[in-house]
């Protein structure tokens, strides 16, 4: 049987873009409390329908499914619902509230909603979605070059979100490591954090050794 480490009391940890059940394993027994599986094609950590049942089925009871998706149609949302036993939807795209909102109330999942941080100026962003999303996930925004809207690995200024009050649950992203974690913590007081790059070996190939560590140093934190 799947031994599962019981989560950290404070802060929680959400593994994206699992591949394998092997990865669901690992991220079980490490402790985290949501996995995650992308939607996105152009992505090396995209599932399709079938691959993402298998992988939701084998997750342990406790173990949120968050589906990601990038501006996902009506048809899609109603393909992955279909196919998929899932706890949240996050949504990575240029979603509106409005949008949001069609979107909870076609799955009857909570939405959470991933909003890009790169200056002052993407603040208003994240106010447009605080208490409209179930949940929201703070991540940096993606710099030129890439066609990923996430899951990038890189960070941004922490300062930004430094002593901010939220009137939901969010998490921090963006470029987290076993070995920056801690600071992220201490500086944004998150209580939950979220990653994919910092526990991978090379791109959408997830290291179990990896996934242990983060989540040991978020527990030491
Ligand atoms: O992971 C992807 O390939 C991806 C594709 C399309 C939209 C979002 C994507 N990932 C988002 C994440 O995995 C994370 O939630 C977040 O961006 C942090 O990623 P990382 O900096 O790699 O830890």
């Amino acid at each position: 049987m799947l031994k599962v480490t019981r989560p950290a009391a404070g802060t929680r940890v959400k593994i994206c873009g699992l591949r394998t059940v092997a990865d669901v394993e690992a991220v079980a027994r490490a402790g985290a409390a949501y996995m995650g599986l992308v939607f996105f094609p152009k992505s090396p950590r995209n599932v399709t329908l079938d691959q993402a049942r298998d992988l939701a089925l084998a997750a342990p009871m406790g173990l949120a499914k968050v589906a990601l998706v990038v501006n996902p149609d009506d048809a899609m949302l109603d393909a992955l619902m279909a196919a998929v036993p899932l706890d949240m939807i996050q949504l990575h795209g240029s979603e509106t509230p409005d949008r949001l909102a069609q979107v909870r109330a076609r799955t009857g999942l909570p939405v959470m909603k991933a909003v890009g941080l790169r200056d002052a100026d993407d603040l208003a962003t994240l106010d447009a979605f605080d208490g409209v999303a179930d949940q929201v996930l703070v991540d940096a925004k993606p710099h030129g070059g890439t066609e990923l809207p996430g899951g990038n690995g890189v960070g941004f200024d922490w300062s930004l979100i430094a002593g901010r009050s939220w009137k939901g649950p969010w998490m921090l992203a963006g470029g987290l490591t076993a070995d920056n974690v801690a600071e992220a913590i201490r500086l944004t007081g998150a209580r939950q954090v979220d990653l994919s790059s910092g526990v991978e070996s090379s791109p959408g190939v997830k290291d179990a050794a990896m996934i242990a560590a983060f989540c040991d140093a978020v527990r030491a934190a």
